[in-house]
């Protein structure tokens, strides 16, 4: 993977002989093998007080990748803390086996051991292919693809989304009749179980009443609110892995040192003690859910979209500038009029998010942030724009996100959204025109209120006239 530098190339590779760490019976499955769910669900696994009876089996999203050089390693990996006092360096051994997503036979043989208690998720927001309208985009490609290949026993396909490979999992665990399990969903959606829960359930019901029927006896769709900052690894993480610890880990996970996940339903299969690792378990998860998606992730968009129209390549360099910051802070005390005070303790939130987004190294990328940004607003502006108008204020610091956000397609080359093609669309068009055809990609009912769509209008054109965030 990387230009091995020749002071490390001699060094053995990591695995369970240079390190031995036991492994786990699989009990939980994992689906999105990417670098949070290794800093963070795989984290919490292997601190929990009963880490050895919980294995987990992680399976990639869209390549193999992630699954090959970890297998190589056999699951092992390094989590590299990083702060500005320097770098820690821990050896994760919780996932004992790591798999291409596309050997959905494996899938469906673990989803379908009765040992097998839990599946996380981790596929980001726009796997769930919800459409504008929050239920499942039954006309996306690999959708009507998927419930193709569903409808057709006897075919040979086999379903590439990963609601499709869970809808065929839980198939399997049903004729299996293996019992109950929770689903746990960790990306960033409020109400996240509640998404999965519609998606699955989408396309289970287009497929099959009986096992929908099934499905909503025996699985437990599980609600979390997660935190970590987990930027994509590069070659100078591994060369430093190297250089620190004496063996040679091609896929480290760097992350900063703070880490938080609430949860909140039901496990009737059980699970592991996330707590002794400091996981917390809540009846009400929506507070939670709403500071984090709208302070943290909320304001991570802003600069993505304005921070990048200002030259800004990361978030510490975004949040180092003035402009970057003020519209952070408009964005903050906006959100902050609409979450409940004193128990979230938002002051002391926003101030350990200042310190936290100006780790200068963690190099936390604006492009990556930028990714699938229709979705990401429709939870991260819009219903702070809602409340704040439904309060009778202007929510001009929440229509600044999307003014900024409908600036940046026009200039992004590569968009990775899953609203691709309207985007493209949208962007042929002018005027209030093109504005009007951008908001509803992100939520329809923007473009019925005409205040809003004149509000986003006047913000935009700022942008234009150079990133201006007055
Ligand atoms: N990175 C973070 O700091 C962080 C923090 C909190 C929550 N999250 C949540 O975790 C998600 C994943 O983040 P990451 O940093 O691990 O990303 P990543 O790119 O490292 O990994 C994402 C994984 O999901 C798969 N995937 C991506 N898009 C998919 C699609 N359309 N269909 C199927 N599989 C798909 C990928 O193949 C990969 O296995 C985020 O989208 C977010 O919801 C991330
Ligand atoms: O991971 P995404 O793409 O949902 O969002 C990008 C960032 O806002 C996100 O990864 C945060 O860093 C993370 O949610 C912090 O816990």
């Amino acid at each position: 993977m990387s230009n091995e530098p020749e002071r490390t190339a001699e060094l053995p590779r990591l695995s369970r002989s240079v390190r031995p760490i036991a492994k786990a019976p699989v009990r939980i499955v994992h689906m999105g093998l990417g670098a949070f769910h290794r800093s963070h669900q795989a984290w919490y696994t292997q601190h929990a007080g009963d880490a050895a009876e919980w294995g987990i089996a992680s399976f990639t999203g869209r390549r193999p990748d992630a699954a090959e050089v970890l297998s190589a390693q056999d699951g092992l990996y390094t989590v590299v803390e990083r702060s500005d006092a320097g770098d820690s360096f821990e050896v994760i051994g919780s996932i004992v086996e790591a798999v291409d997503g596309a050997d959905v036979e494996r899938f469906v043989e673990l989803v379908s051991a009765p040992l097998t208690s839990l599946i996380t998720l981790t596929i980001t927001e726009a796997a769930y292919r919800l459409g504008a309208d929050g239920k499942l985009d039954s006309q996306a490609p690999d959708v009507v693809a998927d419930l193709a290949v569903l409808a057709d026993a006897s075919a040979s396909g086999k379903p590439t989304t990963p609601l499709g490979r869970l809808v065929v999992g839980l198939a399997a665990r049903r004729d299996a009749d293996a019992g109950p399990l929770a689903v746990v969903c960790c990306d960033n959606l409020s109400n996240n179980g509640t998404v999965a829960r519609k998606a699955v359930m989408g396309m289970a019901k287009a497929f099959d009443a009986g096992l929908a029927a099934w499905i909503d006896a025996n699985v437990s769709f599980v609600s979390t609110s997660v935190d970590r900052i987990t930027p994509r690894t590069t070659e100078a993480d591994i060369d430093a892995v190297a250089a620190a610890c004496g063996y040679r880990d091609e896929s480290p996970v760097v992350a900063e040192p703070f880490l938080n996940w609430v949860l909140s339903g039901d496990f009737p299969a059980g699970r592991p003690h996330w707590e002794d690792a400091g996981a917390v378990f809540v009846d009400e998860i929506e507070p939670y859910e709403n500071r984090k998606l709208w302070l943290l992730n909320g304001a991570h968009s802003l600069l993505a979209y304005a921070g990048q129209l200002r030259g800004h390549k990361t978030v510490a360099e975004a949040l180092a500038d003035d402009s970057c910051r003020r519209a952070v802070e408009d964005f903050w005390d906006e959100a902050a009029s609409n979450l409940p005070g004193e128990d979230l303790r938002i002051h002391e939130y926003r101030a350990a998010l200042l310190e936290r987004f100006g780790n200068s190294r963690i190099a936390h990328h604006l492009a990556q942030i930028a990714m699938d940004g229709s979705t990401k607003l429709r939870m991260r502006a819009v219903p702070v724009l809602r409340a704040e108008r439904a309060a009778g204020r202007s929510g001009q610091a929440a229509a600044r996100m999307i003014a900024a956000w409908t600036a940046y397609t026009a200039t992004a080359t590569g968009l990775q959204d899953p609203q691709a093609a309207g985007i493209a669309a949208a962007n042929l068009l002018t005027g209030r025109a093109r504005l009007e055809a951008l908001l509803g990609l992100v939520d329809p009912d923007l473009v019925e209120d005409r205040a809003i769509v004149d509000l986003v209008e006047g913000l935009a054109e700022s942008f234009a006239a150079a990133g201006n965030l007055s």
